[in-house]
């Protein structure tokens, strides 16, 4: 099944975005965010690190989410997930609607305790930078990579353990009988990010949320676990949020990209149309000292972040009024600093959140 966004019917571009994103064999996307904001408090007062954004991910579509340190692409998956930290952050506006396996929409903004625990791990899941954060030291990989099942599904001990080994031989861990009676601390880096996507698609999710997940990992390990994560996504047509700082890491995972600075998205598209012609200043900006697609996965190997650009990401608690990036954009003019523009649609299932699209693109 095919699920690349099919060319907008306006191909010139111009009209308001979300451009319409017909999808082949599914009308209803896996996930749809709408008008997410999520605020932090804080000794000054609550900081909007996400602002207003909107996204989404069709059935068996791989979604990258790109972006500078700081840009807001953890909280958003953070606030996806109902894991914002107690207290200080928090869901001011917006839904998140996520498909269940059900077939039944949810808005995971909304849901609380209880109703949120049964949707976490079983309709999505997520798999972070450091895989440390979600295996506990004390229990066995066994244990752990079939606890989902034993939550979920009701599954007993015996029936969750062998579902761990299957599990475990899927995501490529030799000797997954063995391994199931070890802890953590007695697998390799790799192995144990490979446990953590064990356990996570334990459920068979709708939506997998990868935050960085090759980050932590040395360069041959990294390339195993994006190959291991993108085969996983095409045999069970999962939807995948990857979050990476990495472009190389981008074009060889995800079919379409969104790229956020200061909170926003500032532009959105199919990652070739965006990588070839880009339509955000800071979007050619990152792309301008990045190798050429061919040489992508020689990016990924050096390891190097996202290219400077000269100036800072400003302070979320002193945003200019207008364009967030007007103030290190050589573009920039009068319009741009009086409020921050909308993303426009710019033809082809592509948008831009930039006043002087049309120019740059010319
Ligand atoms: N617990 C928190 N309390 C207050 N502010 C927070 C908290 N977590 C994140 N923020 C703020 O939200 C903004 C977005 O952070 P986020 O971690 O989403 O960025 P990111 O794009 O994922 O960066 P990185 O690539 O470094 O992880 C930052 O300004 C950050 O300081």
């Amino acid at each position: 099944m095919s699920t690349t966004p099919t060319p907008n019917p306006s191909p010139q571009g111009g009209g308001e975005w979300p451009a319409s994103r017909p999808t082949i064999g599914s009308t209803q996307p896996t996930l749809a965010i709408s008008g997410l904001t999520t605020v932090f408090r804080g000794r000054g007062g609550e900081i909007t690190a996400v602002a207003g954004l909107d996204l989404s991910i069709a059935a068996g579509e791989t979604l990258a989410l790109v972006g500078e340190s700081g840009s807001g692409k953890s909280v958003t998956s953070l606030s996806i997930m109902g894991l914002l930290p107690a207290g200080t952050g928090r869901i001011a506006a917006g839904s998140v609607r996520l498909t269940g396996k059900d077939g039944v929409v949810r808005d995971l903004a909304v849901l609380e305790g209880e109703a949120l625990r049964r949707i976490r791990g079983n309709d999505v899941a997520m798999v972070f930078q450091e895989p440390l954060t979600s295996l506990n030291p004390v229990y066995t990989l066994g244990d752990q990579i079939g606890e989902p099942l034993r939550v979920h599904r009701g599954a007993d001990r015996r029936a969750a353990r062998e579902a761990a080994i299957a599990l475990m031989g899927q995501v490529g861990i030799a000797d997954p009988g063995r391994r199931a009676g070890q802890y953590p601390h007695e697998l390799s880096g790799g192995m144990r990010q490979r446990a953590t996507i064990a356990m996570a698609l334990a459920c068979d999710p709708t939506l997998l949320i990868a935050d960085e997940p090759t980050t932590a990992l040395d360069v041959t390990i990294q390339a195993q676990i994006l190959d291991l994560l993108r085969k996983l996504q095409r045999e069970r047509g999962m939807s995948m949020l990857f979050v990476t700082h990495n472009l190389g890491v981008v074009a060889e995972i995800a079919q379409r990209v969104a790229v956020m600075y200061a909170g926003r998205v500032v532009e959105e598209g199919p990652v070739e149309a965006v990588f070839r012609r880009p339509r955000h200043p800071y979007t050619i900006g990152l792309l301008a000292s990045t190798p050429r697609l061919g040489t992508a996965t020689a990016l990924r190997q050096s390891g190097r972040p996202l290219p400077a650009i000269a100036g800072t990401v400003p302070s979320l608690r002193a945003m200019p009024p207008g364009c967030a990036f007007a103030p290190r954009c050589r573009h920039a003019e009068a319009a741009c600093t009086l409020a921050p523009p909308a993303i426009v649609d710019t033809g082809g299932g592509h948008g831009s959140r930039c006043l002087r699209w049309r120019e740059i693109a010319a």
